[in-house]
């Protein structure tokens, strides 16, 4: 490895957006190296770095926005961010750093969308703009510092750009779909992206995806989070309204996506093969997470349960990971963000048509992450339980209603569907909190259990086990 390779190898796995934790990195290589930016002499250069990361005899890449200057010229308020002092490409050692926290850069990079020159040998990173669509620089972009999979800067109240971290081969989803909605109340406009020819594939690959922010929003967690924290003080609090309004939003957005681009229905074959993965999944989480292996024949019940429905399921692209933290709730309703899917999988993968009651698991999933984050850790409250319990079964129960009124079908008449993507969507969670947040592995764990525990969805609890309240 280079000198550039052994600092990234350590710097890597210490990145919130570094998906593979937990598993050495025995490898990395610099695959290509682009410089996007370039203050001049002795100022600072935005190196865009397509990596390959090698894990256990995988391997992964990634995007990294390498800063570079002259060695000690790195002001005090960017130190934290050093990764080391090497030479680039065989020149004069320089000191890199992670580009993002960059006020100098980061304005650069949004300039770069105004200029529209591109990039490397034959032009293979390029700046695009949406038809009809002026960029116009507005100085330095923030870091977003959130539990994030990517990594975001916000440019005033202009745009939000995000760069994808974990690089797939091909246009992201986030992209695609957020262009196929355009014009749609209930998504962020696109502005333009940035892609690149990655070696070896003739497709361009998205690196980064430019959108227009929506201001004076909070996001649907916070929402959701600081409403169970009230009822749990013991204050009267509902959010049955606001999750009616968001199954309804989301029923539209599965119509807008189902107009504009391809559907089918699920053949058995094809429900035979997603039940197959799940169970690989879930073969796959238990080797990772003992724990859960308890419960595997439970789940396992549930997938077959979903392998031998005989009703024709209508597929279409999905949003692919749906959960409260995709959704921001401006004054004028709810906006939908984030139509990557999950960025462990292949994009291939993420582009299959898929049964929109998959995003319904998701975010149903997510009123229980809500209702269980703040007891873990707790001593066991049998009353706290009950609360918390209840309030993600009101909410659940609102979301579904409002998405059959919103034209999708009604959840309540697909159980069986949605018990096997709810259990799929906690499995995934089980995996995603054991590599990167341990602390909350418990949410979806105890979700897990308590389902398994034997009450089934037609019975009076939901996949996620939360009962149901009278009225
Ligand atoms: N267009 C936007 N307007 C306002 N806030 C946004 C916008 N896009 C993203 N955000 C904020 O950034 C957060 C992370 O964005 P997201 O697209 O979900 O990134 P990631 O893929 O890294 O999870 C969101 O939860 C939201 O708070
Ligand atoms: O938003 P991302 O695309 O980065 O999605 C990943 O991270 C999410 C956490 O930030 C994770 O979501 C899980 O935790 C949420 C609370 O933080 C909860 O609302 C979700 O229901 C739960 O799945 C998501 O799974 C992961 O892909």
């Amino acid at each position: 490895m280079s000198q550039l390779e052994e600092l990234l190898a350590v710097w890597l796995p210490r990145q919130r957006w570094f998906s593979g934790k937990g598993i050495p990195i025995r490898q990395v290589r610099i695959e290509s190296r682009y410089t996007l930016v370039s203050a001049g002499p002795g100022g600072p250069d935005l190196n865009m770095l397509v990596i390959q990361a090698g894990q256990r005899g995988l391997s992964s890449r990634y995007q990294v926005l390498l800063g570079s200057r002259p060695p000690r010229s790195l002001p005090p308020n960017l130190a934290r961010t050093a990764i080391g002092v090497c030479q680039v490409a065989g020149g004069r050692p320089r000191v890199v750093y992670d580009a993002a926290h960059d006020p100098q850069l980061t304005a650069l990079l949004l300039e770069r969308f105004t200029t529209q020159e591109t990039t490397g040998r034959r032009g293979r990173v390029r700046f695009r703009t949406l038809p009809g669509t002026t960029i116009t620089a507005c100085g330095p972009g923030r870091l977003l510092t959130g539990e994030q999979s990517n990594t975001s800067l916000v440019y005033g109240r202009d745009y939000v750009l995000k760069t994808f971290r974990r690089l797939w081969p091909g246009h992201n989803p986030d992209l695609e779909l957020n262009m196929a909605l355009s014009g749609s109340p209930y998504v962020a406009r696109p502005c333009g992206w940035i892609e690149a020819d990655l070696s070896g594939h003739r497709a361009p690959t998205t690196l980064a995806l430019l959108q227009t922010f929506v201001p004076d929003a909070t996001d649907g967690w916070v929402l959701a989070t600081e409403n169970v924290r009230t009822l749990l003080e013991g204050a009267e609090a509902d959010f049955s309204e606001e999750a009616a309004r968001l199954g309804r939003t989301t029923a539209e957005v599965h119509s807008s996506l189902a107009r504009a681009l391809p559907t089918d229905v699920l053949s058995p074959s094809a429900a035979a093969e997603l039940a197959d993965a799940m169970v690989e999944r879930l073969a796959m989480a238990s080797a990772e997470v003992p724990e859960l292996a308890e419960h595997a024949p439970r789940v396992m019940e549930a997938y077959a349960d979903f392998a031998r429905v005989d009703e024709p399921l209508p597929i279409q692209r999905i949003h692919g990971d749906y959960h409260l933290g995709q959704v921001i709730r401006p004054e004028s309703g709810w906006v939908l963000l984030d139509f990557e899917g999950e960025p462990t999988v292949p994009v291939r993968e993420r582009q299959r048509l898929s049964s929109p009651l998959r995003d319904v698991a998701g975010m149903l999933r997510s009123f229980d992450y809500a209702a269980g984050y703040l007891l873990v850790g707790q001593d066991e409250d049998p009353e706290l339980s009950w609360a918390a319990r209840s309030w993600a079964r009101r909410n659940r129960d609102a979301f579904c209603r409002g998405y059959a009124d919103g034209g999708g079908a009604d959840p309540e008449k697909h159980l069986t569907v949605l018990r096997a993507f709810e259990f799929d969507k906690a499995v995934y969670e089980v995996l995603y909190e054991a590599r990167n947040r341990p602390n909350w592995l418990r949410v979806p764990l105890e979700s897990i259990a308590t389902a398994a525990s034997g009450v089934t969805a037609g019975s009076g609890t939901t996949a996620a086990g939360a009962p149901r309240v009278p009225g």
